[in-house]
């Protein structure tokens, strides 16, 4: 929208004092820390009109994991005055308990700042991203309501591997760049190597990078004079129809759904009803406001503005994220949406114990209302009884959603191995019948269908960029090449540092590829990955036999040249989690009939009673309850008894591995 045209009142308003240095100021009115989930009750609300689009820009901070957004975000949050300067204020925008601990930033979250350049007010919406490989979905996903990004680099790291995957997800959506190097103040810090490597990477000049330190608060008003200079205001309209896309939303046991929303087009207010393009449901706005990080209502939402609606919507499905929103009887086209996360790990969750079944159904409910990305599909097991088989976007994201679990829910619960989404190309016409179609995936070893009813097993690839000092190049190498990695890619970035692009099988990376190459690298080499479709692979079904009988829990589908280094350490861990018992028990690893590993447990006979011969009834019957109650920690296979956490031993040092 031109400037020109504007009213002298509608300019005077735009020069007025910015909300907060006034008693409007929003800093007096926020708690430091630990803030409320209910925190928009009660809030008297803001008047957003005096932003027109010319005077926003949305942008977010992109970096490598640790490299220093969170800490940056709190510097911009302090300036801005939207939470005061207190020592409590480390990772405001990180609210989840998981973040705080782990240090990490799960889920991206937004902040409107207002701020006062050149004696124009401005509304800058800040979208904190998290750093993680795992949780890129949500990286591309925030980037889509923005026109710019804050992209930050450590003076000391360097360029690593996300910094080279997030600027691509940025470059592509064609948003404008800010460099940023961070952590100057570090003693090993080396700006000018870094501005050199962005130079090269990105062809980013190096005089465009601001050198910050975020800690200190160095030059970081700089950077936000920088978004406001280099970002654009967003290309919308007011007068135009309400077009809201909804970029994330979150769950709220008193409230619904609240959707964050960007807005594309037009207004919106409380009692406005909206439809979804997606469900086509209607629903009728309760509430609208914008964040600052917590909810502070608004009497309206504007074109180009970031804020968070609530309408009475009961599920997050109902507000899936890339839908959009538009006023009843005005339909909009509505914005292209996002590619659904794709879930690139399954594991079975099952209850400790299965009278805690309905308690976790229901922990499971809430807990994915607030990630969507976690798919959930019914399952059963012989061993751990009815249960779920989850999809994740990675470990780590299993490993957080499992701490959540228990953290925010109280729920612990038995996590078997994790397996990728394997596909197969039927021949059989009896299963292209049954499954009607001929290419089905396999996301639970119990599916996999048998060689002669295939005419192809497919399985996920990867695209890998590692990043690493020259020195461990060739253990680096060998490492890929015994993971059954590609080459595609070697560019040094500077004259010590290194960065490689492999396709990899995405099993061979996802339970322990990072932490063998921080190991060798020892910590300085960085990992991140982008999906790469699928190839053809020699894939196999192992069984574990317990005297003869399979134990399904223990299946695992493998490249055919694994087979027999798994099959064989897996039978030994099997060996110490089974006790003796009155007979010889084999544990046998199998492909089909064909036996590749063995080992073999020696009888034993524990007898309770031998010591009470001649002894009291009473106290013989007292023994040969407790020895009943342990038979129910047992699972039979065969005449075998085995320990119902033997499974998860035996799994979960695989993980651990
Ligand atoms: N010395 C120094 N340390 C900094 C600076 N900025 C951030 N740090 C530290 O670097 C670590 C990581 O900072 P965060 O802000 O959590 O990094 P992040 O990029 O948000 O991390 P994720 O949310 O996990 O992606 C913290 O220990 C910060 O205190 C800086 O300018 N100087």
């Amino acid at each position: 929208m031109a400037l020109a045209g504007r009213t002298a009142a509608w300019w005077a308003r735009l020069r007025s004092p910015c909300p907060a240095a006034t008693p409007f100021c929003l800093a007096a009115r926020l708690p430091a820390a630990g803030r409320r989930r209910y925190s928009s009750r009660g809030k008297e609300k803001l008047d957003m009109s005096i932003y027109p689009v010319e005077s926003i820009r949305n942008f977010s901070i992109i970096a490598h994991v640790d490299h220093g957004k969170s800490t940056l975000a709190d510097r911009l949050l302090e300036i801005t005055g939207t939470i005061s300067k207190t020592d409590h204020n480390k990772q405001v925008l990180d609210k989840l308990q998981v973040e705080r601990e782990r240090g990490i930033t799960v889920k991206a979250q937004s902040a409107s700042l207002f701020y006062n350049h050149e004696g124009i007010n401005y509304l800058l919406n800040l979208i904190d991203t998290p750093g993680h490989v795992d949780f890129s979905y949500e990286v591309s996903r925030s980037l889509s309501a923005c026109q710019g990004v804050i992209l930050v680099v450590d003076a000391n790291e360097g360029i690593q591997a996300q910094t080279v995957a997030n600027f691509y997800l940025a470059f592509e959506a064609q948003l404008s760049i800010i460099p940023v190097i961070n952590k100057i103040d570090l003693k090993n810090a080396d700006p000018e190597r870094v501005e050199k490597q962005i130079e090269k990477l990105f062809d980013i000049p190096t005089d465009e990078c601001i050198r910050i330190s975020a800690k200190k608060g160095t030059n970081v008003e700089k950077v936000l004079q920088k978004v406001i200079e280099k970002i654009p205001p967003p290309q919308c309209n007011t007068a135009d129809p309400l077009k809201a896309l909804v970029f994330d939303s979150t769950f709220d046991h008193y409230r619904g759904v609240v959707a964050n929303v960007a807005l594309f087009g037009g207004e919106i207010a409380k009692g406005n009803k909206i439809v979804s393009a997606h469900t086509k449901k209607r629903y009728e706005v309760s509430e609208v406001g914008i964040l600052t990080p917590d909810e502070q209502p608004t009497h309206k939402l504007y074109a180009g503005q970031v804020g968070y609606l609530i309408a009475g919507m009961k599920e997050v499905t109902e507000a899936q994220i890339g839908d959009t929103l538009f006023l009843y009887k005005q339909p909009v086209e509505p914005l292209p949406g996002f590619k659904s996360a794709k879930p690139m790990v399954f594991a079975g969750m099952y209850p400790v114990d299965q009278t805690e079944y309905n308690n976790l159904k229901s922990a499971l409910e809430r807990l994915t209302l607030n990630d969507s990305s976690v798919t959930v599909h019914r399952d059963s097991s012989l061993a751990l009884g009815a249960g779920w088989r989850l999809g994740f976007l990675g470990l780590l994201h299993m490993e957080v959603f499992n701490q959540r679990l228990e953290q925010e829910y109280n729920m612990s619960v038995i996590l078997t191995a994790p397996t990728v989404p394997y596909k197969a190309v039927l021949s059989s016409a009896k299963l292209i019948k049954e499954y009607g179609r001929d290419e089905i995936t396999i996301i639970n070893p119990a599916q996999f269908p048998d060689k002669l009813s295939v005419s192809e097993y497919l399985e996920p690839t990867i695209l890998g960029t590692i990043v690493t000092p020259h020195e461990y190049i060739g253990k680096i190498i060998a490492l890929c090449q015994d993971r059954r990695a590609v080459q595609k890619d070697m560019l040094y970035i500077d004259e010590n540092r290194v960065m490689l692009k492999y396709l990899f099988p995405l099993n061979e990376i996802v339970l322990d590829f990072y932490d063998a190459l921080k190991s060798l690298s020892s910590g300085y080499a960085s990992f991140d990955y982008e999906d790469a479709g699928y190839q053809a692979a020699d894939l196999i079904k192992m069984d574990i036999l317990l005297n003869g009988n399979p134990v399904e829990e223990l299946s695992t589908i493998i490249h055919n040249d694994k087979a027999y280094a798994t099959g064989k350490l897996l039978c030994e861990r099997l060996k110490e989690a089974i006790p003796r018992q009155l007979f010889e028990i084999a544990i046998q690893a199998a492909i089909g009939k064909k036996i590749i590993a063995r080992e073999t447990l020696k009888a034993y006979r524990k007898n309770v009673v031998a010591k009470c011969y001649g002894g009291d009834i009473t106290r013989r019957m007292k023994l040969l309850k407790r020895q009943a109650e342990g038979k129910r920690l047992m699972r039979k296979i065969g005449n075998v008894e085995v320990p119902r956490d033997a499974f998860i031993r035996v799994l979960k040092r695989e993980t651990d591995k």
